[in-house]
């Protein structure tokens, strides 16, 4: 009761904090201290709010005990962050989304934001069985319909059945109201970070044409080109470079760090945008890039392992035991499913 009453509170605190330093809510004085991470809570008869640190919320408190949660440091399985950080090993799992309907088309679609066929969505939930035991705390997709559909339709086979919440961080507005307040559910929820950076390559003046037709027009080889070399741009779009400047760059900035601390972490993105970052993954070089292909909705494995990653390419099945053999933490896993079962 006092924790619901404490919540509200809360959340009213950081619907207002735009509008100043000081507030009086109700009967219940909240005064949070931005740099110690710290809420004070206490009864009076008027309160004053001062500062407005709106980067976590609030789980747990009663007038004698506080504690504050941040999604993103927060750890959705056992083990705590601490210990999982020393461990220094986490997966990575690369899909590139199911059928989407330009693919069907045979389309360039680049930056163009189409849904999944049915093919696709059958992909997507085929690709969702083969990683289903592995577990996920954290999920990257592009800012395009056909990746996000990929990892919610994936997750939506998992073993664990956490839901996964897209964390919308466009504004301070939408990132307070999506806050979630129990520490429960958050347990339950895996986050899902939604990045432009990881859109499929923009295909300038190719989007929306036909592969086979530009390929009639201007030749197989300057359409080849185009669509596999690692520096010749579309016209008026981005070569592959140009695309891993932004995609990879996100990788290290957002991704690497994750990784580092121990988390696994899915990346659900595009043809292309995954290429750059297998690239750097792999160390290919622009020669070695040129040959590189994906699949639709086909899970790729990586094991980061003291500062390196290891390829372990596509899991076959749910319950193919060499995956569980490349971190302690998945062998660990790995053995409690085994327990499970038995
Ligand atoms: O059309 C696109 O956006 C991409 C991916 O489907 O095509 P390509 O394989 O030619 O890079």
């Amino acid at each position: 009761m006092a924790n619901a009453m404490l919540h509200q509170t809360v959340g009213t605190l950081q619907l207002l904090s735009n509008s100043g330093t000081h507030w009086e809510v109700g009967n219940n004085s909240v005064r949070l201290f931005p740099k110690s991470f710290k809420l004070e809570v206490g009864i009076s008869k008027r309160g004053t709010y001062s500062s407005g640190e709106r980067k976590f919320s609030v789980i747990q408190a009663s007038a004698s005990q506080t504690s504050v949660y941040n999604p993103v440091l927060s750890t959705s399985d056992n083990g705590t962050h601490e210990s999982r950080k020393k461990s220094n090993e986490a997966a990575l799992i690369l899909v590139r989304h199911g059928e989407s309907l330009w693919n069907e088309k045979n389309l360039f679609t680049g930056c163009v934001d189409v849904p999944l066929t049915k093919k696709g969505v059958e992909e997507a939930i085929e690709a969702g069985k083969r990683i289903s035991n592995i577990p996920v705390d954290m999920i990257y997709t592009s800012a395009l319909i056909r990746a996000q559909m990929t990892a919610m339709l994936a997750m939506t086979q998992h073993r664990r059945k956490k839901v996964p919440i897209i964390m919308h961080n466009e504004s301070e507005q939408a990132k307070a109201w999506s806050q979630i307040y129990s520490e429960e559910t958050m347990k339950q929820s895996i986050p899902v970070i939604a990045a432009w950076q990881l859109n499929e390559r923009m295909y300038g003046e190719l989007q929306g044409l036909n592969k086979q037709e530009t390929a009639d027009r201007f030749g197989k080889e300057k359409v080849h080109e185009w669509r596999r070399s690692y520096d010749i741009p579309p016209p008026n779009g981005e070569s592959l470079e140009m695309c891993a400047q932004r995609a990879v760059a996100y990788f290290k900035d957002n991704i690497e760090p994750q990784l580092l601390s121990g988390k696994n972490v899915m990346i659900a993105a595009h043809g292309n945008s995954l290429r750059s970052i297998i690239m750097y993954l792999d160390k290919l070089t622009s020669q070695e890039v040129i040959s590189l292909e994906l699949s639709t909705g086909m899970p790729m494995l990586y094991i980061f392992k003291e500062g390196k990653f290891i390829r372990r390419g596509s899991p076959v099945a749910p319950t193919e035991a060499g995956v569980y053999a490349y971190t302690r933490r998945l062998a660990q896993y790995r053995q409690k499913l085994d327990e499970m079962l038995h």
